[in-house]
């Protein structure tokens, strides 16, 4: 029988679903994973941790400085009223990790789970791309050194809110992202690729994965970097926990030589994650549009 909706990839099952896996990233950029290896208590008691730092006070939450634009202490906003978040570059790596406990004086139990969580979710980060890289045939290794930027989201929903936006339609700008997305909360919606949106419902248990514009960029235009936002669907505090494996801190990202040939030539010019995101925030093109700059023929 044919699924329907959102893939299912059981991370158990390699090399059986390599196939799967690949067409997945093709047709829809986005996933569910299951038998992923992070604890089902980790993720419990992760998120128990991440409820209680966003109810921490305004003047504490504010420590949590920037590192990159945009990584830490995101306050409600006129644009995001009902939106907050906290967040650390890079949890690949622990004094980053230590660095964001000092900030919100975690206790010791709490620094513990934050340690613990960052590196399981780090570790699949990487065990995905790679799986990703061979899905498409390709031996490529690279993403253990890539930073990981985290980000814990909270959305006030109120009866008032119901059927607004939380989250405004976007891509994520790196390579992949590890959603472990509200289990009781839906509201997260992924753009089909006939442009319809499809509800991401909660699935208790699973990480839900998606791909961002560097995932298109790497694989030579072939993996869909999807598009998604978030919907007031019930008028109750909704949390998620995302971590985004960026792309190469340094050097540019490009598709590797096996998926370049006469008939599959390269559609993208070499660049950097860092140029990148800074083109996305002053062309304000949130939704993988920027990509179009990027291309090859663009430029010549
Ligand atoms: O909260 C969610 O479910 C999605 C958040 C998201 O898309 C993001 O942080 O990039
Ligand atoms: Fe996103």
């Amino acid at each position: 029988m044919k699924e329907v909706g959102i893939p299912y990839i059981d991370l158990q099952d390699f090399p059986a679903q390599y196939e799967k896996l690949r067409t997945a990233c093709e047709e829809w950029g986005c996933f569910r994973v299951v038998n992923h290896n992070v604890p089902t208590t980790l993720m419990s008691e992760m998120k128990r941790v991440v409820r209680s730092l966003l109810d921490l006070p305004m003047e504490v939450k504010k420590r949590n400085t920037d590192v990159i634009a945009g990584s830490g202490y995101m306050a409600p906003s006129q644009a995001n009223p009902l939106y907050e978040a906290l967040g650390l570059y890079d949890m690949s790596n622990s004094e980053a990790v230590q660095s964001f406990c000092d900030q919100l004086d975690v206790s010791l139990y709490q620094r513990e789970i934050i340690q613990s969580y960052a590196q399981a979710i780090h570790q699949l980060a990487v065990n995905l791309a790679q799986k990703l890289a061979r899905s498409l045939g390709s031996s490529n290794d690279i993403f253990s050194e890539w930073p990981c930027q985290f980000r814990i989201n909270k959305y006030n929903f109120t009866p008032e809110t119901v059927g607004s936006s939380g989250v405004q339609i976007h891509t994520d700008s790196g390579f992949l992202s590890i959603l472990q997305d509200d289990e009781n909360v839906g509201g997260l919606e992924v753009m089909e690729k006939s442009g319809s949106f499809v509800e991401a419902e909660p699935a208790p248990g699973t990480l839900f994965i998606n791909l961002g514009d560097l995932a298109t960029v790497w694989s030579n235009g072939k993996f869909c970097n999807v598009k998604h936002r978030v919907l007031c669907k019930e008028a109750t505090i909704r949390i998620s926990i995302a971590s985004f494996l960026l792309g190469p801190k340094e050097a540019a990202i490009e598709a590797p030589p096996e998926f370049v040939d006469p008939e599959h030539p390269r559609v993208y010019v070499p660049f950097t994650y860092e140029d990148y995101r800074k083109l996305r925030l002053a062309t304000k093109l949130q939704a993988g549009e920027a990509l179009a700059l990027m291309r090859v023929q663009s430029l010549t």
